[in-house]
């Protein structure tokens, strides 16, 4: 975002970069790219980088997360995804943030130690998700022990309780966590209860934590309470137009920052009626940098070509992808 401090610079852990708790950079998610026999195509992650970087000025990202379907490869592949990612994305990504959530605590330790190996910026977990934790200190326990197994690496808690139906709230969690988890950076925060998210800035005002946001449609509330960067499955493909709502934001420019997230809302609005997931997301990346990203791994199915003649045919009449015959002539283009 300009005019603000970038978000991630590599290689040193963020905290001792930043100066102030304006630091929002959005920090862009990935999509896996899996070939049609359902093995994943990692000759294509080099051209994602290039086309994140140069097309959607997007240079930080978070792997194998949930647009990543992280959950859905084997441990092998996560570090071979995210040697990959690391390799190619030196001198071109700031940081790159290692998702290493599992269900078994040695699983998720083990893609932490080689996350660290391997030289990424950063990891991420979120709450095991079978067996749960209950409470907050069952919770802190688990990840005390992820983050022990890399502790110089920068370590944030991927608050998603949608899918992980934990339920515990983060404003609690983050209570005295850097007693717990000296290497505890920050959050991100995929969660519509912008209560919790503004009590988890409010409360921590003085501790330089990132607050990265995951409500990609509601991105603008989330500044106005303090987000500090946004990691979201759109910004794929609409990390341009994102980021002209963060530079209204940033230059108080709060009427063009909304017309901005109404934009990009009037793309979600549509594509969430239509059936919108991970599945869909890779096809409309797909669509739109002409990188084959492949199909989903069971148990999720590809997106139907309706569905992807519906969103190119929106992205069009939004101006978000160019369309001579509709340029001039539609009362939606946001652009
Ligand atoms: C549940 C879900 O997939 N949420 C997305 C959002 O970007 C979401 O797709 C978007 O806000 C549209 O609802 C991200 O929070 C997920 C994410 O950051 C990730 O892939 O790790």
């Amino acid at each position: 975002m300009l005019g603000h401090e970038p978000l991630w610079k590599a290689p040193a852990p963020l905290a001792g970069l930043l100066t102030t708790l304006k630091h929002a950079f959005p920090k862009w998610q990935l999509g896996l790219v899996v070939s049609h026999a359902l093995e994943i195509n990692f000759s294509v992650i080099g051209r994602y980088v290039d086309y994140l970087v140069e097309e959607q000025g997007v240079k930080n990202v978070f792997v194998n997360g949930t647009t990543g379907e992280g959950l859905s490869l084997s441990i092998s592949e996560r570090c071979r995804v995210a040697e990959e990612w690391v390799t190619k994305g030196r001198n071109k990504l700031d940081q790159i943030v290692i998702h290493v959530g599992a269900l078994s605590l040695k699983e998720s330790q083990e893609l932490a130690q080689h996350a660290a190996e391997i030289g990424a910026d950063g990891i991420a977990v979120i709450a095991p998700f079978f067996l749960k934790p209950w409470n907050k200190d069952a919770l802190i326990n688990f990840l005390k022990e992820v983050a022990a197994a890399a502790p110089a690496l920068p370590f944030y808690y991927y608050h998603i309780p949608a899918l992980t139906g934990v339920k515990i709230r983060a404003e609690e969690l983050l209570d005295g966590i850097q007693d717990k988890i000296p290497s505890f950076q920050g959050l991100k925060f995929s969660d519509t209860d912008l209560l919790d998210f503004g009590q988890c800035v409010d409360q921590n005002r003085q501790r330089q934590f990132a607050f990265l946001f995951g409500v990609d449609e509601q991105l603008l509330s989330a500044l106005v309470m303090g987000a500090t960067g946004a990691v979201g499955s759109t910004y794929n493909y609409l990390g341009k137009k994102t980021k002209q709502m963060l530079e209204a934001f940033e230059r108080k420019d709060f009427s063009s920052a909304l017309s901005h997230q109404f934009c990009i809302q009037r793309f979600i609005n549509f594509v969430v009626k239509l059936g919108f997931g991970v599945s869909q997301t890779k096809a409309i990346m797909t669509l739109v940098s002409g990188i084959p990203m492949g199909p989903p791994r069971l148990p999720l199915q590809k997106a139907s070509r309706e569905f992807t003649d519906n969103a190119e045919a929106k992205l069009k009449s939004l101006d978000f992808l160019s369309c001579t015959d509709l340029k001039g002539g539609d009362m939606e283009a946001c652009s």
